[in-house]
């Protein structure tokens, strides 16, 4: 054993495709909507609908939709994780190891973990990157590094980034990167719209506090722009009643109304399918189409410097009594 202790980092967000095809989706939404902490129907009912009906038809349509946001990188979620680890490592050095790993899909994180451990790393911070906490997200995340650890002989020490969603380092991130988008519109917005990923209405009943973390964050938030946030929820996936208002709804009822609206999507730390192709181009066109005046879809914080200065915050805070 080597003297000295390693610490590594794993960043940890959903994942994507491999491939905008409808192959690797259908590969990539099999595990993703196998896991029970995303679909809680009973297996024996939900299988048979997922192989049946849903991966039957989906994949084509969500290949499309991905081809339209594919880059030389890749999946915009992948490349932008990637850039995300890179900039962390260099602002925090070669003394902590940064890597990123996905939920679903690759790289997966039992291997991740493994190629941490292999490489030294004794302790382990594992971060989520998911601002507000929800069953579905966050802690499908931990079962899966519990489980692959469960595996392991000889274990790493090991913490979670907790959620974020009303941390006063997230909410200056987010309110120098709005303002930032909103200094760089040639209109001034009627409607600051902030779309958080939607969930099944039944979970928030259960006792997910995501819907009351979101809220959180879009208070402080316009606390601290000194204007009105308003909060919608994007993605209905199902038949079941999911929290509202839709963000589709909105946009359509605002552009009726001949209104301008930005909008923004502060539950994802990174760009994907749901920011780039939901509302900045199904989004917008559903919104003219509807009459709305001017659009704009105001990015997440991403790899830019508000952005890596809010990681770069929550990790050290957390390395903190490891080093
Ligand atoms: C940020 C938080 C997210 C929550 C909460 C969430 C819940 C959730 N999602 C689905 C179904 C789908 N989500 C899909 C894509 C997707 N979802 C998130 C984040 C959250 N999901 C991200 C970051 C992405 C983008 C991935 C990318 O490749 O860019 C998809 C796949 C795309 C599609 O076919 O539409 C599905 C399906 C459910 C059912 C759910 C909660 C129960
Ligand atoms: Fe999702
Ligand atoms: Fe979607």
């Amino acid at each position: 054993m080597t003297a000295a202790t390693d610490i590594g980092v794993l960043l940890v967000n959903l994942g994507t495709p491999d491939a905008p095809e409808p192959e690797a989706v259908r590969r990539y939404l099999a595990e993703f909507l196998s896991d029970r902490r995303v679909v809680e129907i009973p297996p024996l009912l939900w299988q048979p609908i997922l192989r049946g009906l849903v991966l039957t038809t989906r994949p084509r349509q969500s290949a499309h939709a991905y081809r339209q946001v594919w880059t030389d990188q890749g999946s915009p979620l992948a490349a932008i994780t990637q850039a995300q680890a890179d900039a962390l490592q260099s602002a925090l050095g070669p003394d902590i190891r940064i890597a990123y790993a996905m939920r679903y899909g690759a790289p997966a994180i039992g291997p991740a973990i493994d190629r941490l451990a292999g490489a030294g790393c004794d302790r382990i911070l594992v971060a989520p990157l998911y601002p507000q906490y929800c069953g579905a997200t966050t802690a499908s995340v931990v079962d899966a590094v519990t489980a692959h650890l469960a595996s392991l002989r000889r274990q790493p020490a090991l913490r979670f980034l907790p959620p974020y969603a009303g941390d006063p380092a997230y909410i200056a991130a987010l309110k120098v990167s709005v303002e930032a988008g909103l200094a760089a519109l040639d209109f001034v917005p009627d409607v600051l719209l902030a779309s958080f990923h939607g969930m099944p209405e039944r979970t928030r009943r259960l006792g997910d506090p995501y819907h009351d973390q979101c809220q959180t964050t879009a208070r402080l938030l316009a606390e601290a722009l000194g204007r009105l946030v308003e909060v919608a929820f994007q993605s209905r996936f199902g038949r079941a009643k999911w929290l509202e208002p839709a963000t589709a709804a909105r946009l359509d009822a605002l552009g009726r109304a001949g209104k301008s609206v930005a909008v923004f999507a502060p539950g994802f730390a990174a760009d994907c399918l749901e920011t780039l192709e939901e509302l900045a181009i199904r989004g917008e066109a559903q919104f003219t189409d509807a009459g709305g005046r001017h659009f704009a879809y105001l990015p997440c914080l991403n790899d830019g410097p508000p952005g890596m200065a809010l990681l770069e915050t929550l990790v050290r805070r957390e390395l903190a009594g490891w080093r």
